[in-house]
């Protein structure tokens, strides 16, 4: 068993890299999509049907499992595997994102964050050995440095302000992991906003640090796609060919593509379940709004080519009818739908790379969009 967790790659395309990471819970299959599962639950889905969609690690959050259950009443009942029954690994973000999109009332100092839970108004500090602390007694495998993203678009000098502020709870996060949980990692997380040289600037003093593996964050937050991808072209030749890299909250099918091929190994994104709960599904022939009327009499399976059953064996007009109903069951298939539609886009892209024909992968998959008559 490896000490670490350690990144092997089988193939390349380009920039792009097909392998898996290995760890003592399983090994992820990269390029890896990452389920969210916020609150120690991916929302309308059982662990073993989260797994029978190909998924091999799902996320989870220190800000919202602070807050509920609580972090040491988890560490009591087993840890977060044992409380949520998911054996395999589990990456939980450090919480300094969700404070600042969540709560309410909440104040950044160079110690940390202060705020008030959005559940009931109490007052919490969030530092980063606070949220080293957390993520260790949640027994999360891959943890996440407490990191300040920036909204875009800002001014150059707060993005740079709250890079430095990262690169420092960088430090005390590291300090703070320790040097005694075997077979988990640390990542640490680009910042810098869209500054190309705020971006090299945070890559290389993380990668002086050392860390298990290196996300790049402050993206997925409203800048346009070209944006994300120029940041992700900065910033990629400055990190090491062999520990992961892991693009936060992205994205849609096309941001997954489009990143993979530029060197991305891991993503997460709230889309596809947040989207099946609304009655929206990702086809291989496009997107379907199933609240649309044009669905009301279409007895056509939604997707025929899904590796999931509800995807092909349940009418577009039937999925359409427990939408409307708001039927339990439209969200809990719609988004296993999504999950699977992800993870097979992801299992798709891992043979195109490995057989070294990933650019026409993708112009088949977005060709498919294009012209399916979704
Ligand atoms: C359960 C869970 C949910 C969500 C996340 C990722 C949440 C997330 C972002 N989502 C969109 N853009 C994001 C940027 C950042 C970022 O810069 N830093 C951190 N720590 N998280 C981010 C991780 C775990």
């Amino acid at each position: 068993m490896t000490d670490a967790i350690a990144l092997t790659i089988h193939a390349r395309d380009g920039a792009a890299r097909t392998g898996a990471l290995l760890t003592p819970r399983g090994d992820i299959r990269t390029p890896a999509f990452m389920p969210v599962g916020t609150a120690a639950t991916v929302k309308a889905m059982r662990p073993e049907d989260v797994r029978a969609t190909g998924a091999d690690i799902v996320l989870s959050n220190t800000y919202h499992l602070m807050l509920a259950p609580g972090a040491e009443r988890i560490a009591r009942l087993g840890g977060l595997h044992r409380f949520m029954n998911w054996p395999r690994p589990i990456l939980t973000d450090s919480g300094g994102f969700q404070v600042m999109s969540l709560a309410k009332l909440r104040k950044i100092n160079g110690n940390g964050v202060i705020f008030q839970s959005h559940i009931d108004g109490s007052r919490h500090e969030l530092t980063p050995e606070r949220s080293m602390e957390i993520q260790r007694l949640l027994g999360a495998d891959i943890q996440m440095q407490m990191d300040e993203c920036v909204k875009l678009p800002c001014p150059p000098e707060e993005a740079e302000r709250a890079m430095r502020l990262s690169l420092r709870w960088a430090e005390r996060s590291k300090a703070a992991f320790g040097d005694d949980q075997p077979g988990r990692a640390l990542f640490g997380i680009v910042q810098g906003g869209v500054e190309r040289t705020l971006r090299i600037e945070s890559a290389r003093a993380l990668v002086g640090m050392d860390f298990h593996g290196y996300a790049i964050g402050g993206l997925a937050v409203g800048e346009p796609q070209a944006d994300m991808l120029a940041t992700i072209e900065a910033v990629i030749p400055h990190l090491p060919d062999t520990k992961p890299r892991y693009l936060m909250g992205v994205g849609t099918p096309d941001d997954l593509l489009q990143s993979l091929r530029r060197g991305v190994d891991m993503f997460d994104c709230v889309m596809p379940t947040r989207a099946g709960r609304h009655g929206m599904v990702f086809t291989r022939a496009g997107r379907l709004n199933l609240r649309n009327a044009r669905f009301a009499d279409d007895s056509r399976p939604v997707d025929p080519l899904s590796t999931s059953a509800m995807a092909r064996d349940y009418s577009r007009a039937y999925f359409r009818h427990l939408v409307k109903a708001g039927e339990i069951l439209a969200m809990m298939a719609l988004t296993e739908i999504n999950l699977a539609y992800y993870q097979d886009l992801m299992a798709g892209a891992r043979s195109a790379i490995g057989e070294g024909r990933l650019d026409a992968y993708i112009e088949e998959t977005r060709r498919g969009w294009a012209e399916g008559e979704a």
